[in-house]
């Protein structure tokens, strides 16, 4: 035993004088180096890097996956202030070993191989601005993001939180196509916190315990497009129609009432954290090979973008029907699905430079396609095949 463990230490320090310590972490403390500490070779779990880590959802995000005991390595990458957040996490008394990571120049490290990787970067909005409203700049961060996930890690799983989510994740999507990765079992969007303030607020109302809850939420992640199945709660239960309607109004404007409270200094964080990490150790569970793992999330094969979805070793491995909707939810059904649509081909515009070079707006260039396409116009009547319009919509 005493044997085997000084030949592991004179590997460490042979290996330490190759390959020397580059990590701000590993400074000299007397005449001991913290690379020299009888680190045990960490504990059997999964890798993964929160990319955003010293933000608003960051920081809570990073604090509770260090708590997972899922988790072996913990990567928090961020253009600004991820050492402290590092050094500050990194004295948790848990498992997982804490990596920092400071600046676009380290990002690919961040990302080598991690098996899941959280996005939470991007700026949030401010009363009266709407989530697209950040497509512009929080577009141009994902994208980067997905072309490091692409070349480094192409096989995690990848949690997208940065709005609008409606519009990230096909871009992400598209990044993936391009870079001839992209498998849509493990790209989700991360709508969650609609599922967790749908289970507080029906819970709420029928004087329950939240956690006995269960709401689905599909559709997406924006105002109307958030659209929950008041008919499938569990426990079973029905509503007044003022009940239908007060939840279904609270739980697609949750985002905007923290936002308002919060009176320009963000959006909901704290929330979001806990969401978050109910998902990603949802998806871990999933990896790891548990059974019955099921949550709501938005992913890229469809039917309806957010959706029931079952999580396994590959991700998601089954994306389960609607299933039987009332007249409310019927009768709205149709338009979340097209404005889903519309959110998804502006993305396309955003990352195909030759769209985007394109004169005229999107909604023009929308027309255009419909008009002059006989089975795109069939397709959208009848919601037949939206790939064929994407692609179509690609040539023209
Ligand atoms: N999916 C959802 O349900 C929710 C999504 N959000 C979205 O999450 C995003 C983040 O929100 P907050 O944490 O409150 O914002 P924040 O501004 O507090 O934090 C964002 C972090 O991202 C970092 N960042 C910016 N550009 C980056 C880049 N290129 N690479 C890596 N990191 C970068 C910033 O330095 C900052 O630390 C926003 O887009 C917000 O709208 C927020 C709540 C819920
Ligand atoms: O509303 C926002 O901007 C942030 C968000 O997505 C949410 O809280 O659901």
């Amino acid at each position: 035993m005493q044997q085997s463990v000084d030949i592991n230490r004179r590997i460490a320090q042979i290996s330490s004088h190759i390959n020397p310590p580059i990590n701000q972490q590993q400074v000299e403390e007397g005449n001991l180096w913290r690379s020299d500490c009888r680190v045990k070779g960490g504990s059997p779990g999964f890798k993964v890097a929160i990319l955003g880590a010293a933000g608003g959802i960051g920081q809570p995000l990073a604090m509770l996956m260090k708590m997972n005991p899922l988790v072996s390595v913990l990567h928090l990458y961020d253009v600004v202030n991820s050492p402290g957040v590092t050094a500050d996490i990194s004295h948790m008394d848990t498992a997982a070993v804490v990596r920092g990571f400071l600046g676009q120049n380290r990002l690919e490290e961040a990302l080598t191989g991690m098996d899941l990787v959280i996005i939470p970067a991007g700026v949030p909005r401010k009363p009266g601005m709407t989530r697209d409203d950040l497509f512009n700049i929080n577009a141009g961060i994902v994208k980067t993001i997905s072309e490091g996930i692409a070349k480094c890690c192409p096989k995690a799983i990848v949690n997208l939180i940065s709005n609008p989510v409606n519009s990230t994740v096909p871009i992400a999507a598209e990044v993936f196509k391009k870079a001839g990765t992209y498998d849509p079992r493990r790209l989700l969007g991360v709508t969650m916190l609609d599922v967790v303030r749908a289970n507080t607020f029906v819970a709420e109302v029928l004087g329950l315990d939240p956690r006995e809850v269960s709401v689905p939420v599909v559709g997406g992640h924006a105002g109307v497009t958030i659209l929950p199945l008041l008919s499938q709660v569990k426990p079973a239960c029905s509503f007044t129609k003022e009940e239908t309607e007060y939840l279904t109004s609270r739980i697609q404007n949750g985002g905007t009432e923290v936002v308002e409270a919060k009176a320009g200094a963000g959006s909901a964080t704290l929330s979001m954290a806990y969401a978050a990490v109910k998902f990603a150790d949802a998806c871990l569970r999933g990896l790891r090979g548990d059974a019955g793992v099921i949550e709501c999330a938005f992913v890229t094969e469809l039917p309806f973008f957010a959706s029931r979805v079952r999580l396994g070793r590959s991700g998601v491995e089954e994306i389960y029907p609607l299933g039987p909707l009332n007249e409310y939810e019927r009768s709205v059904k149709r338009s979340v699905w097209r404005r889903q649509r519309r959110s998804w081909v502006e993305a396309l515009i955003r990352v195909c430079p030759s769209q985007r070079n394109k004169q005229g707006s999107s909604s023009n260039e929308l027309y255009h396609m419909f008009t002059t396409c006989c089975c795109c116009l069939l397709c959208w009547v009848f919601d037949y095949s939206f790939r064929h319009e994407f692609e179509c919509y690609l040539k023209k």
